[in-house]
C-alpha cells in the first residue's frame, strides 16, 4: 500500500528542506526526535510487547534508530541494539551518547521478533557490503515483523535500485516525504506497506503519489457534445483501436467515432463510426470543429497509411493521445515533431517504447520529466510505477497497481479513457493522473486473470467512486 496524494522527494530535496526547518530554529537534535518518535510510535504498535532488536548504521538514520531505541526502552520495551560502526559526528553521536541499553556489534547479533532498519537511508551512496547484506538478509527472515526506517537499507532512495536491500520488509516508514525509490523499480517489491511520517519539514512539492480524481455529474443542459467528442483512429490491427473506442466510451465521453478505412461494424449501436478513404479524407475529417481528442497509435501499424494517418493528426492541430505504433513511428524524431505543435499532446509509451524513443538517464522520473520537457508533450510513461510528467514539471506517480494488468490491450483502453478525461476538459499532468487511476480501480475492480475486453465494463463503477 501507498499513501495517495503523498509529495515525493530526493535525497537532495530532502536535505534542502532540512535545511529550511533548521533555519527556522528548529535543531538538528529536535528533528532527529521528531523522526525518532514516529519511529517509536510505528514500532510499538506493530510489535505489540514483543522484544525488538534496531539495527543502526553511521549515518542520521542510525541516529533515528537510536532516538527510537531510547523512547521504547522508556516505554517498559525489551530493546536491543546492534551498532554497525561509530556514529557520524553531529545528531546521531549525540543520539547513540542518550541510548544507555544492550548493544551488540553486527555479527554477533541474535534475532528477535520485531526487527528496525536503522542502517542506510537516503544516504546510501553504493551497494551493502556483502556480509552485512547477509547478515540483515538473515534477521529480516528470521523477524516477525520488520519495520524500515525511511527507506529499505539497501534500496537507492533516489531511483528505486537494489543495492542488496532483503525481501521481507513489512512496512517502511517515510520521513518527511517519499522518495522516489519507494515508488519506482525494485522499491516497488522492497518496501512492504509505506507509511508516511509528518516530521515538521516543508514537503511542498510538484512530484506527488496519484491520487483519486474527483470528477463532475454532467449538468442538467448537458448535451452529447458538451460531454467531449472522442475519434479513435483505426489502422492495420482494429481490436487495438476497439479497445481504446469502447472504453473512452464507458469513461464519460459524450459522443466517441471510430474512423477507419472500413471501421468496425460490430459492438455497440452507440460507438459512432466514420468511414475514409485516404489520409487526405481522414485530414479533412478531423478539421471537424466539434472534436475535443483524438487517439492514434494502438493498432495503427507502422506502413504508408500509418504514417499518412500520423500527419492528418498533427495537422489537425486537435488535442492528440499518441499510444503504441504512432510512438514508434515518432521514434527518436519524437521532439522536433512534437515541438512544433500548437494543441497539447500525450504520449503513453511502456517502457520498451520509452526506451526506443528517448535516450536520458537516471531515474524514471527524472528520464519521464526530460522527455515532456523535450517534445513539450505530457508524458505517460506506463508500467508497474506509471511516472506521469508535464513539461512545466509537475510528476504524479501511480505505483503498486494490480499486475494482472500485464495482458494485452490493457495499454489501449488506458489510451481511451485517457482521451475521455482530455475530451471532457481535463489537462495535462491532471487528465493523465486521472486516467490512470481510473483504469488501476477498473483493474482492481475487474479481479485476477481478466483481459482487457473485461476491464472496460468496470470503468464506468471506477468513474462512479469519483463522482
Ligand atoms: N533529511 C531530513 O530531512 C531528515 C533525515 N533524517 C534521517 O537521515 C537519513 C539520512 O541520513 P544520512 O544523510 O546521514 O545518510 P544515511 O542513510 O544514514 O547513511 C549515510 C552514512 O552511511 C555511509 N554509507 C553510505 N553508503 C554506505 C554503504 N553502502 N556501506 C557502508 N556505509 C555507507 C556514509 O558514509 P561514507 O562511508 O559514504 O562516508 C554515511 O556515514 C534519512 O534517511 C533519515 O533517516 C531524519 O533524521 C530527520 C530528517
Ligand atoms: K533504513
Amino acid at each position: 500500500m501507498i499513501p495517495a496524494n503523498a509529495p515525493i522527494l530526493t535525497a537532495e530535496q530532502m536535505v534542502d528542506a532540512e535545511q529550511a526547518v533548521f533555519a527556522s530554529g528548529v535543531s538538528q537534535d529536535e528533528l532527529m526526535e521528531r523522526a525518532g518518535e514516529a519511529v517509536a510510535r510505528e514500532t510499538a504498535r506493530f510489535a505489540m510487547g514483543r522484544p525488538i532488536l534496531i539495527l543502526a548504521g553511521p549515518g542520521n538514520n542510525g541516529g533515528d534508530a537510536y532516538v527510537a531505541a531510547r523512547l521504547l526502552q522508556r516505554e517498559g520495551l525489551d530493546v536491543s541494539v546492534v551498532a554497525t560502526g561509530a556514529p557520524k559526528a553531529g545528531a546521531a553521536e549525540r543520539m547513540q551518547a542518550l541510548w544507555h541499553g544492550a548493544t551488540t556489534s553486527l555479527y554477533a547479533a541474535r534475532p528477535r521478533p520485531v526487527l528496525v532498519d536503522g542502517l542506510f537511508g537516503t544516504g546510501l551512496m553504493r551497494p551493502l557490503e556483502r556480509g552485512l547484506a547477509a547478515v540483515f538478509a538473515d534477521l529480516c527472515a528470521q523477524a516477525e515483523f520488520t519495520l524500515s526506517i525511511d527507506v529499505p537499507s539497501g534500496l537507492d532512495s533516489d531511483t528505486g535500485a537494489d543495492l542488496g536491500a532483503p525481501a521481507g520488509i513489512d512496512v517502511t516508514l517515510a520521513l518527511g516525504a517519499l522518495k522516489p525509490g519507494h515508488l519506482l523499480d525494485a522499491g516497488l517489491e522492497r518496501c512492504g506497506r509505506i507509511l508516511l511520517a509528518d516530521i515538521g519539514i516543508d514537503s511542498d512539492t510538484g512530484w506527488r503519489t496519484a491520487g483519486r480524481p474527483q470528477l463532475v455529474t454532467p449538468h442538467a443542459h448537458s448535451h452529447k457534445y458538451s460531454r467531449g467528442l472522442v475519434v479513435v483512429i483505426e489502422g492495420a490491427m482494429p481490436g487495438a483501436a476497439r479497445l481504446s473506442a469502447l472504453a473512452a466510451m464507458t469513461a464519460g465521453s459524450g459522443y466517441v467515432v471510430l474512423a477507419g478505412e472500413k471501421p468496425w461494424q460490430g459492438g455497440p449501436d452507440a460507438l459512432v463510426r466514420r468511414a475514409f478513404g485516404t489520409s487526405t479524407d481522414l485530414a479533412e475529417f478531423l478539421e471537424w470543429d466539434r472534436i475535443d481528442a483524438v487517439v492514434l497509435g494502438p493498432g495503427l501499424g507502422r506502413d504508408g497509411n500509418a504514417d499518412g494517418y500520423l500527419r492528418a493528426a498533427f495537422a489537425a492541430e486537435k488535442p492528440l493521445i499518441l499510444d503504441g505504433d504512432a510512438l514508434s513511428l515518432l521514434g527518436t524524431n519524437a521532439a522536433s515533431w512534437l515541438q512544433s505543435r500548437q494543441a497539447p499532446t500525450w504520449l503513453t509509451p511502456h517502457s520498451g517504447e520509452f526506451d526506443r524513443m528517448f535516450g536520458f538517464d537516471g531515474s524514471k522520473i527524472e528520464r519521464t520529466l526530460a522527455a515532456a520537457r523535450a517534445t513539450g508533450a505530457t508524458i505517460v510513461h506506463k508500467g508497474a510505477d506509471t511516472v506521469m510528467a508535464s513539461p512545466k514539471g509537475a510528476v504524479r506517480v501511480l505505483a503498486g497497481g494490480s499486475s494482472w494488468l500485464s495482458t494485452a490491450g490493457t495499454g489501449d483502453v488506458l489510451a481511451g479513457v485517457l482521451a475521455a478525461q482530455v475530451a471532457q476538459g481535463s489537462k495535462g499532468v491532471q487528465a493523465a493522473e486521472a486516467a490512470a487511476w481510473l483504469h488501476g480501480r477498473a483493474a482492481r475492480l475487474a479481479g485476477p486473470a481478466f483481459y482487457a475486453d473485461d476491464m472496460i465494463k468496470h470503468i464506468s463503477e471506477a468513474v462512479g467512486e469519483c463522482l
